[in-house]
Parts: C-alpha cells; sequence; structure tokens
C-alpha cells in the first residue's frame, strides 16, 4: 500500500473511530438511500411497461400481464414510499453529520488546549483557525454524502443487471455492467491525483488566507500605520491566484468527467438499441432503457462524492494530525498533590528553543511571602524562566513548589497555585464577570468589584451602566492597554495564587495605576504570597527581597537591590545609571 494509501486508511479509521456509535445510524441511512434509488428504479420500469402496453409492443408477456389498475396503484403507492423514505434518508444522513460534526469541534478544542498555550501559539495560528471551522464543516462531505450513495450505487446498479440479464438475457446486462464500471470506477479514477493535489492546495490557501484576515483583523491600526495592509493584499492576491488556478485545475477535469460520462450514457443506450432494437425488441429495449437511465444515476453520484471526497479527506487530514499531536508537556499518570503554601525552588534551571539554549543554571529559592525581582536586558531569558514556572515550556533542571516536582502536580492545579501574568492580556468576548471569573465559580461580585477598585478601576466600572454585565471583547467597549492589563490582574488576584509571576504585566501603566497595582500585590504578599516580579522598571526591584540579573540565559548577580546599586561595577548599577540618564538627559 502506498505511503498516500495508508494514511487516508488510517484517517478514515479515525474518523469513523471518533464516531463509532454513529455508525447504526449511518448504515440505516444507507438502507434508506438504497431503498429510495430502488423505488425510483421500480417506478421508472414499471412506467416503461405501461409504455410498452401504450405501444402494444406484445413481447413481454409477464408485464402486460399486469392490469392498468394495478400499474398505475404501484406507481402511486412506490411514489408515496419514496418520499417518505427520502425523508428518512435525508433526516437520519444529516443527523449523523451534524453529530459527528459538534463531537469533532469538541475533540478539536480539546486538542488545542491540550497543546496551548506555547505550543499552539507558535503555530500557524490561521491554519489552526482554518482546522477549528472549515475544516470540520467539509469533513460533513464524508459521513452525509459518501457512505449512503456509495452503497446505494452498488446496490442498484447490481439489481438492474440481474434483473435485466434474467429478464432479457446477458447481452443487454452486459451493456450495464460495462456502463457502470465505466461510470463508477474508471471515470473517478480520471485525474484523481491532480485533484488531490488540489484540494489540498485549496485547504493550504484557506488556511493561509484564515491567518492573513485573523492578522489583519486583529492589527488593523498597526497595519494602518505602517502601510502594511498593502502587503497584506498582495499576499491576499497571491493566495487567490493559487486557489483559483488550483480551481480551475479542478473545474477542468471535472468538465472532462462530465463529458465522458455523457458519452458513456448514451453509448449505453446506443449499444442497446442496437442489441435489442435491431432484433426487434422493442418492448425489452424501452424497460431496459428506463432502468439504465435511472440506475445510471445513481451511479454518476460516486463520481459527485469522490470530488467532495477528496476536499473533506484534505481536511480531515490535518484534524487528524491535530487530534494525534502529542504535547510535550502532559499531566502525570498519579497526580501528586501541591500544598496550599509552600517554598518555590528551581534547581539548575535549562531552557532551549530547539538547538538555542537561552537559559543555563538557574537557580533560586523563594519563601512564602517573599518577591524576587527578575531584571535584566530584553532578550536574557527572563519571560523563559517565567513560563518554565508554570510548565509552558519544557526545560531541564528541577522546579519544586513546597518540596513537590512540580512536574508530579496537575497542570490544573499547578496553574491555580503559580499564576503567570503576562504583557499580552487576553481579552475573550463576554461580560466583566465572564473575563475575570472565565468559568471559575464561588467568587461573589462583591470580591470581583473590590478587587478592581484595589487595581483603580473603580471608576471605570461605575461609568459602565451594565457595571459587571459590560461586554467586553468586542468593539462596543474598548479598554485602554493599561485596563486591560488590570484585569487581567485582577483575574489573577481573585484566584488567590500561591505565587504570582508578573512578566511585565503592568508596563501598559502610568506611574500613579502601577502604584496602586504594586499596593495590591503588597498586601497579598504580606499575607503570603509569593511574587516573581519581571519589569524593565528598575524601581519595581525595590520592594523585592532579592533581585536577581540575568544576563544572556545565566544569572549574573544576586542580592537585594541596594546592595546591587552599592558596587559601582554591578551590571544592576549600570542598568540603573542608563535609566536615570534616559530621564535626565531625555
Ligand atoms: N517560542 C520561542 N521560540 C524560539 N525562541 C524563543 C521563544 N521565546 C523566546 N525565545 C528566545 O529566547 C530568548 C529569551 O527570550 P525571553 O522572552 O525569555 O527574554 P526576556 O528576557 O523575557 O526578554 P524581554 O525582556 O524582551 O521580554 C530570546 O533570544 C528569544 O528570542
Amino acid at each position: 500500500m502506498s505511503q498516500h494509501k495508508k494514511h487516508t486508511f488510517t484517517t478514515v479509521l479515525w474518523l469513523i473511530g471518533t464516531t463509532k456509535d454513529l455508525l447504526a445510524p449511518l448504515a440505516l441511512a444507507s438502507v434508506f438511500s438504497c431503498l429510495t434509488r430502488l423505488i425510483s428504479l421500480s417506478i421508472y420500469v414499471l412506467a416503461g411497461t405501461g409504455l410498452v402496453k401504450v405501444l402494444g409492443l406484445h413481447e413481454l408477456e409477464r408485464l402486460q400481464s399486469l392490469g392498468w389498475g394495478w400499474l398505475v396503484g404501484l406507481i402511486f403507492v412506490l411514489g408515496l414510499a419514496k418520499g417518505a423514505l427520502r425523508y428518512l434518508e435525508q433526516y437520519v444522513g444529516h443527523r449523523v453529520a451534524f453529530l459527528s460534526l459538534a463531537r469533532l469541534r469538541r475533540r478539536m478544542y480539546a486538542a488545542f488546549e491540550r497543546q496551548a498555550p506555547f505550543s499552539a501559539a507558535s503555530k500557524n495560528s490561521g491554519s489552526l483557525l482554518a482546522r477549528a471551522t472549515s475544516d470540520i464543516d467539509k469533513v460533513e462531505v464524508f459521513f452525509a454524502h459518501t457512505l449512503p450513495p456509495a452503497v446505494s450505487a452498488v446496490v442498484v446498479s447490481a439489481l438492474a443487471t440481474w434483473g435485466t440479464w434474467i429478464e432479457f438475457g446477458e447481452q443487454p446486462a452486459l451493456i450495464l455492467l460495462g456502463a457502470y464500471l465505466l461510470v463508477g470506477v474508471v471515470i473517478p479514477a480520471v485525474g484523481v491525483r491532480r485533484l488531490r493535489a488540489n484540494a489540498s492546495t485549496t485547504a493550504t490557501v484557506r488556511g493561509t488566507q484564515n491567518q492573513l484576515f485573523t492578522e489583519a483583523m486583529a492589527g488593523v491600526e498597526v497595519l494602518h500605520s505602517f502601510h502594511g495592509g498593502n502587503k497584506t493584499l498582495q499576499k491576499l492576491r497571491a493566495s487567490n491566484l493559487e486557489a483559483n488556478a488550483a480551481a480551475l485545475g479542478t473545474g477542468k477535469i471535472t468538465a472532462v468527467r462530465a463529458t465522458l460520462t455523457q458519452l458513456i450514457m448514451w453509448g449505453g443506450l446506443l449499444a442497446l438499441f442496437i442489441v435489442l432494437g435491431t432484433a426487434g425488441q422493442l418492448g425489452a429495449l424501452v424497460v431496459v432503457a428506463c432502468a439504465f437511465i435511472t440506475s445510471f444515476e445513481a451511479v454518476r453520484t460516486v463520481d459527485g462524492f469522490i470530488l467532495g471526497l477528496q476536499d473533506s479527506l484534505a481536511s480531515a487530514r490535518r484534524l487528524h494530525a491535530t487530534d494525534t499531536y502529542k504535547p510535550t508537556i502532559t499531566d502525570p499518570a498519579n497526580a501528586v498533590a501541591l500544598p496550599e503554601s509552600g517554598e518555590l525552588k528551581i534547581q539548575d534551571l535549562g531552557i532551549s528553543y530547539g538547538p538555542n539554549s537561552v537559559v543555563q543554571g538557574v537557580d533560586l529559592q523563594l519563601q512564602p511571602g517573599e518577591m524576587v525581582a527578575l531584571v535584566g536586558a530584553s532578550g536574557s531569558g527572563k519571560s523563559s524562566v517565567a513560563a518554565a514556572l508554570v510548565r509552558a515550556i519544557d526545560y531541564t533542571g528541577t522546579i519544586s513548589f513546597g518540596d513537590v516536582d512540580i512536574t508530579t502536580a496537575s497542570l490544573d492545579e499547578l496553574r491555580q497555585k503559580i499564576i503567570l501574568v503576562s504583557q499580552e492580556s487576553l481579552i475573550v468576548r463576554g461580560t466583566v464577570r465572564d473575563n475575570l471569573l472565565l468559568g471559575r465559580q464561588g467568587i461573589t461580585d462583591e470580591q470581583l468589584i473590590s478587587v478592581l477598585e484595589e487595581l483603580g478601576l473603580g471608576d471605570w466600572l461605575t461609568g459602565q451602566k451594565s457595571g459587571l454585565d459590560t461586554r467586553l471583547g468586542d468593539r462596543a467597549t474598548r479598554l485602554s492597554g493599561g485596563q486591560r492589563q488590570r484585569l487581567a490582574l485582577a483575574r489573577a488576584l481573585i484566584r488567590k495564587p500561591a505565587v504570582l509571576i508578573m512578566d511585565e504585566s503592568s508596563s501598559a501603566l502610568d506611574a500613579a495605576s502601577e502604584h496602586l497595582v504594586l499596593q495590591a500585590v503588597e498586601r497579598r504578599r504580606l499575607q503570603g504570597m509569593s511574587v516573581v516580579m519581571i519589569s524593565h522598571r528598575l524601581a519595581t526591584a525595590g520592594q523585592a527581597q532579592l533581585t536577581m540579573v540575568i544576563d544572556n540565559g545565566v544569572v549574573a548577580e544576586s542580592g537585594r537591590a541596594a546592595e546591587l546599586l552599592a558596587r559601582e561595577d554591578s551590571l544592576f548599577s549600570q542598568m540603573a545609571i542608563r535609566e536615570v540618564d534616559q530621564i535626565l538627559l531625555g
């Protein structure tokens, strides 16, 4: 089996596996589809028989013996049955499709969550979006339009061939069989590789376009200011050209297939005419032609759904890859509980991104109620240390909290006890309350309002008509950078973490607001919360019991800020002098 076929086979097995319990209704939908097609076939054959009667073509004694009453009655009953079955087929088929889609969406969300935050963020966000939305919708084709038509194509063509053989002999039956094989097997293979390649190009282009749109929407101001809009348009045009080329290629192959299909149908009818017509069996010709035309329609759909299937499988392959992606940061099999409070200890911490080692040999011991300030040049590795503390990235060495290695605790519990607030503040679509709680229960509105007031957002909240019910996340209520940062901090503080890591999380605040924030943090520190503070403003180190200067991924100096300042040659002193110079020299 070729690699591609193996891959497709695994993808199909995975799709079926994810929706195993839907297979029974899917089989039912196939039965309904078969019956509908068979009833169509019977109606056409009966109508053909009627025509034979009218024309007085007497060679079909068995069919001729059917009286007019029976003929019309049967057609009427079969017509009603066909309507009912078609309804059931559509109902069951679409129910299966939508249930399976809902399930896939949940599964994809869980897969993204497993990979979040860092691996997902580093992936192509647009293609993630495509996977989460259009790819899942495309897979509907697999469930709703694949199995039932495929099964009915086989059953209907087999029965039509068999019936023709029994009733009218071998030659017309072989003509039917030949036409079915050509249209159901040979035609779908025409240009299949090209179609597969086009489907995969289209899926990739869709991902790129989603990414471009997401970036453009998220950063529309930046794009405007830097005239980046034109560049985005150029990229969109380029991806459109690629998509158009793929669509054109698919269109050409589809046209060739449609032409060949028509030729096969008319060729089949001509062959029947030659075989039956020239032998004077005009009655047989009418009935077989009716049977052929209806059953041909059932088999012809194979070509159509194979086209959709290529697209659907290309999407399913991407979903499968996301679902089976093994995150490196996982929950331990038997999670150890973390204590309510304890010492945060880092030993010989090392962090690498691929081959680049960015942090080496960092040690730290932080008692409950202590604050450490991590300072250092941009790119020195501070945020990487912060990310390791919540296991957002892989690291070497040991990090423990209250003597429990954090890799032995559940990720959920770890991220409840040690909370990282970074510079980027996520605001989700929803109310202020939703944004603070993010699903957390057992926190009252009074507690939320009190934290917001502590952080200097009280006036802002009072100014909002709906208070905590004010909706955020769209353009209706735009928050300033500083307001967003304080909301993100409030989200952390209401959770009462044992360790709070602030990674430039007050960088957008003015001095007065930052002072309020630091006071709120200080109050909690005095109650036992440990704080890891990362800030470019050296003044924040004044509050810390320990200041660590990180230089090129290693701890270059550590001690109290005042001690480091007292040493003129210390890196900290030099950084402080630069900061003061900037103020004095402007
Ligand atoms: N996801 C990533 N993939 C690859 N390299 C990364 C990644 N994140 C950070 N780095 C690199 O690791 C190094 C340390 O980055 P880090 O963000 O930890 O520094 P920092 O001291 O926090 O910088 P800043 O003060 O500018 O926030 C940098 O060279 C950066 O380019």
